[in-house]
């Protein structure tokens, strides 16, 4: 019932593109995180979905029904749509109760009297809100107005609800919470969930599916957390999620050595057919896989380490190079942590090679 289907939908301010030919799928009852760098055009995607914005080309499907065709002229207005919106910016108001809040989209359908009461009591009682129906926003926490906007987004959605940074304003333990809250809630009524955002953590907490966003609107991976963590599309995708490590690859008499900024440090890696590294070769590596060992050739000083709790997080740098290097605590009681000041050996696990980044010229 709520699956999304956007087709080579094109968007333009202006004269400017911000996304042409766009294509993704959100399955039916998933939540497709989108995650991307600000400005690349999520916001304005959501629009497109909720009939805010006109696509200039394409078409936008809500299960088998038509939203959007350009070709075949078809524009269900908004508040045909059924879509509930959970937006950061898009608040409870202050000034109705949490009742009114959630019963106001039906009176705007005009809903019987009855049945919206009866509609707006169970989506409080889906987000565990029925004994604050009487409250003001004022008298509520973060996440629990955060709550009645779900409620209010859950009352009259046909099977789908796009939320865009919707716990943004929240503080990290609350964020956490939201996060599972709204696992739950959509685990438990089987919603479909656009969920937009710039932070891809939260993204990797919720998510289904993630689709990464480049700058330019284009979409370059869509898969499971496991599928972009581990198997990153491009460089973008290895860089925009999740910490990373890169280190220029050169030739080296006959071998290969790493630019450590200072001069070169012998490498005994390989590179994958198709790299040269006259032509500029970047390996990147995370944090994770970056492990001490002292008979490595690859000589870094630690500069700074950081007890997290689950792991050490050390700053080290490989001659003029700075890179983080995470150590798992059970790591760390087998073979000791390193201190600040300490010379170490570096072993470089799950190596990813890149073509270099073109330097641009002011
Ligand atoms: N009304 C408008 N007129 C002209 N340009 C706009 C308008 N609204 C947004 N833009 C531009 O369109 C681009 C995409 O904006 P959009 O809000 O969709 O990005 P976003 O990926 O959601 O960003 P963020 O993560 O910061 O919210 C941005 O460069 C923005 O400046």
């Amino acid at each position: 019932m709520g699956k999304v289907i956007f087709k080579n939908v094109s968007f333009r301010y202006g004269e400017r593109d911000i996304f042409k030919d766009f294509s993704l799928e959100v399955e039916d009852g998933q939540i497709l995180c989108l995650v991307g760098p600000s400005g690349c055009g999520k916001t304005t995607l959501a629009r497109c979905l909720l009939g805010l914005s006109r696509p200039r080309t394409g078409e936008i499907y809500v299960g088998d029904e038509c939203l959007f065709s350009a070709e075949k002229r078809i524009n269900v207005p908004v508040e045909r749509r059924n879509i509930g919106i959970v937006f950061q910016d898009y608040a409870v108001w202050p000034h109705m109760t949490v009742k009114e809040n959630v019963l106001y989209p039906l009176r705007k359908r005009r809903v019987p009297r009855d049945e919206a009461e009866k509609r707006a009591m169970h989506a409080l009682s889906q987000v565990n809100m029925t004994e604050y129906a009487a409250h003001l926003p004022s008298q509520l926490s973060g996440g629990q107005q955060q709550r009645v906007a779900i409620a209010r987004a859950l009352v009259c959605n046909g099977g789908l609800i796009v939320m865009d940074e919707p716990i943004t304003n929240l503080d990290a333990k609350l964020r956490e919470q939201m996060l599972l809250e709204i696992r739950e809630i959509q685990r438990n009524l089987g919603t479909t969930i656009l969920y937009i955002t710039h932070d891809q953590q939260s993204a990797l907490q919720i998510c289904d599916k993630m689709a990464v966003m480049q700058q330019d609107g284009s979409l370059c991976q869509v898969g499971t957390d496991e599928d972009i963590i581990l198997r990153p599309a491009n460089r973008f995708a290895f860089e925009f999620i999740g910490v990373s490590n890169f280190i220029p690859v050169v030739a080296l008499g006959g071998g290969l050595g790493l630019d450590t900024g200072t001069g070169v440090a012998p490498w005994d890696g390989e590179l994958p057919a198709g790299f040269d590294p006259r032509r500029g070769v970047d390996l990147g590596v995370r944090p994770n896989d970056v492990v001490f060992d002292a008979a490595s050739p690859l000589r870094a000083r630690v500069e700074r380490r950081t007890f997290l709790g689950s792991e050490y997080d050390y700053r080290v740098t490989l001659g003029a190079r700075e890179l983080r290097v995470q150590q798992s605590t059970l790591d760390a009681a087998r073979q000791g942590t390193a201190d600040v000041g300490d010379e170490v050996g570096l072993r470089l696990l799950n190596p990813r090679y890149y073509e270099a980044k073109q330097e641009v010229s002011a």
